[in-house]
């Protein structure tokens, strides 16, 4: 068990407002092996964002634990739980969220280089990545500058940069046309099966979720297989 990338064990949140307490996640399990793709499809408001924020150690649980690589990261300090996010754990969000100013290159440049690669170095991984994603000749482009799709894949290539262990998606491909958003989604699969991620993908798309390996919903705050 203890070299399983994710694993979420009872995990709990609730937020609380001017009426009370809104209990959103009430025990949930989860385990992500290497290598599995597994689809969370359930309705909105049910707690996707949620469990990928407590996943990725952007939020710490009311009860229960996340174990990243088997370490329980509820005991760690917030510094430890940032270096985990930046060298174990990629993000893709609906919107590509690259930063306007800086190259497609740039962009996946600098999160090596937050993780301690060299500039040289992480130069050479974003070029590779950005020529596997179609976009060989776009590395000086601001994102402004390029298609949606184009973002999207930029923003692919930066979460998957730093090598990670486990990719968290949240509708990444939510933002596309229909045909676009296959084609990038086929991409992103590419290239997290190619590299042995572990991937939690939160989408509405029941033909995207079809192609991953195992479908899991939300229902009354827990984590339910589905088919
Ligand atoms: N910071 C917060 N403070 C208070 N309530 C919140 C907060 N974040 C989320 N919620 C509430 O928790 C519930 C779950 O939200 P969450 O964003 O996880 O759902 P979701 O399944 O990802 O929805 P969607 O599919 O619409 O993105 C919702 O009722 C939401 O309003």
């Amino acid at each position: 068990m203890n070299d399983l990338p994710l694993r979420l064990a009872g995990v709990e949140r609730r937020y609380r407002s001017g009426a009370g307490e809104l209990p959103v996640l009430r025990g949930a399990d989860l385990t992500l092996a290497a290598g599995e793709i597994v689809a969370l499809v359930a309705p909105s408001g049910t707690g996707k964002s949620t469990l990928l924020h407590l996943a990725g150690l952007l939020e710490r649980p009311d009860g229960g634990e996340v174990f990243v690589d088997g370490k329980a990261a509820g005991t760690l300090s917030d510094d430890a739980r940032t270096a985990i996010r930046r060298s174990t754990i990629g993000f893709v969000y609906q919107f590509h969220h690259l930063l306007p100013e800086f190259t497609a290159e740039e962009n996946i440049v600098l999160p090596q280089m937050a993780a301690g690669t060299p500039r040289h170095t992480a130069r050479t991984r974003a070029r590779e990545l950005l020529a596997a994603f179609g976009l060989s000749g776009r590395e000086g482009h601001p994102p402004g500058k390029l298609s949606g799709g184009e973002q999207q894949r930029v923003a692919i290539a930066r979460a998957l940069a730093n090598r990670p262990r486990i990719l968290l998606a949240d509708e990444p491909t939510g933002n596309l046309d229909v045909g676009t958003s296959a084609r990038v989604f086929g991409e992103l699969m590419e290239a997290v099966r190619g590299q042995g991620v572990a991937a939690l993908v939160a989408t509405h798309n029941p033909d995207l979720a079809q192609q991953m390996d195992r479908i899991v919903t939300l229902e009354a705050g827990v984590v339910v297989p589905v088919g």
